[in-house]
């Protein structure tokens, strides 16, 4: 565990002052429901004679934000990864909106509702914004989206239907002045919301964010963390973060699951978890 990861846990509650999005509500005032929309059941996951995760097991309820955190290492990503089929678990089992699919793809998750960024930003970087967000509706498309791109011609009634959306998505993230930019030469904090934009085109139940902050000044974190909220508010997006800044996933979260060496050390709420002594420790790097 790093230093920066200490640090930045003892210091939570400094930066939910600093670090929290203009406006943001407390979580505990949002509408939640008890409805579990994915169930992660005794997962553990093993890479040769690594143990990536050990026997994890944790929910994600309908409407909610959901954070994962943890030290380096500790089997966040590989937990993502689980979730969205990228990986699949050595044992155990994750429930999505009621089905079981032990072998499920990636596409097969995104087809079903699981949309995910990712802690490198993975954007096409030569295309425009808007290009990039348009790929982001494929999956709902009926002709492929490539080809609709460099085709010419009047647009369909289809396509001018995704168009649409996809400008919404624009309008939603304050990201017209770039639409034609190719995303390669954005600054960063940018790419990571166009990232966001493409996973938003997608219109998922469930939202897989990895370390949407990371690499981002003060202000491009509140604006994201703003983002977030409005994403979940307005259009009831249940998300799933991992995220390293401490005020943010305080600020932001209704819940919080702990991970370290793979395990889960505790999952509450962001007071119950800052509290957990097991969850001080680890972050203090206290040794077993
Ligand atoms: N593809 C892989 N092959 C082998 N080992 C892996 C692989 N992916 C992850 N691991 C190992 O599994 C463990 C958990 O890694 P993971 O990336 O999930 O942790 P993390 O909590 O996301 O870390 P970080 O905060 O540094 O991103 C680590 O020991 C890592 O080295």
């Amino acid at each position: 565990m790093s230093a920066d990861h200490a640090h930045s846990f003892a210091a939570a509650d400094a930066l939910e002052e600093t670090a929290a999005p203009a406006g943001g509500g407390a979580p505990a005032a949002r509408a939640r429901s008890d409805e579990v929309l994915l169930s992660v059941e005794n997962v553990s996951l093993g890479f040769g004679g690594v143990k990536a995760l050990t026997d994890v097991s944790f929910d994600i309820r309908k409407g909610e934000i959901r954070a994962i955190i943890g030290p380096n290492g500790a089997g966040k990503t590989s937990m993502l990864n689980c979730i969205n089929g990228f990986y699949h678990p050595t044992e155990g089992r994750i429930t999505f909106k009621g089905q079981t699919r032990p072998k499920m793809r990636p596409h097969e998750a995104a087809a079903g509702g699981i949309a995910r960024t990712f802690q490198n930003v993975a954007l096409f970087k030569g295309m425009s914004t808007l290009d990039n967000i348009m790929t982001g509706r494929s999956l709902k498309m009926r002709t492929n989206v490539f080809w609709q791109l460099v085709r010419f011609g009047p647009a369909t009634r289809e396509e001018v239907e995704h168009r649409r959306k996809v400008e919404d998505i624009i309008d939603f993230l304050q990201i017209q002045h770039i639409r034609k930019t190719p995303v390669g030469k954005l600054p960063y904090g940018l790419q990571k919301r166009v990232e966001l934009g493409r996973a938003l085109a997608m219109e998922p139940e469930l939202l897989l964010l990895d370390e949407p902050m990371a690499g981002m000044n003060l202000e491009e974190k509140e604006d994201m963390s703003r983002f977030i909220l409005d994403v979940n508010q307005e259009f009831g997006t249940t998300i799933a973060l991992i995220e390293h800044d401490m005020g943010v996933v305080m600020d932001l979260s209704d819940r919080v699951v702990v991970l370290e060496y793979g395990r889960k050390i505790a999952d509450g709420t962001p007071d119950e978890v800052k509290a957990n002594q097991a969850v001080i420790d680890a972050y203090l790097g206290v040794p077993h």
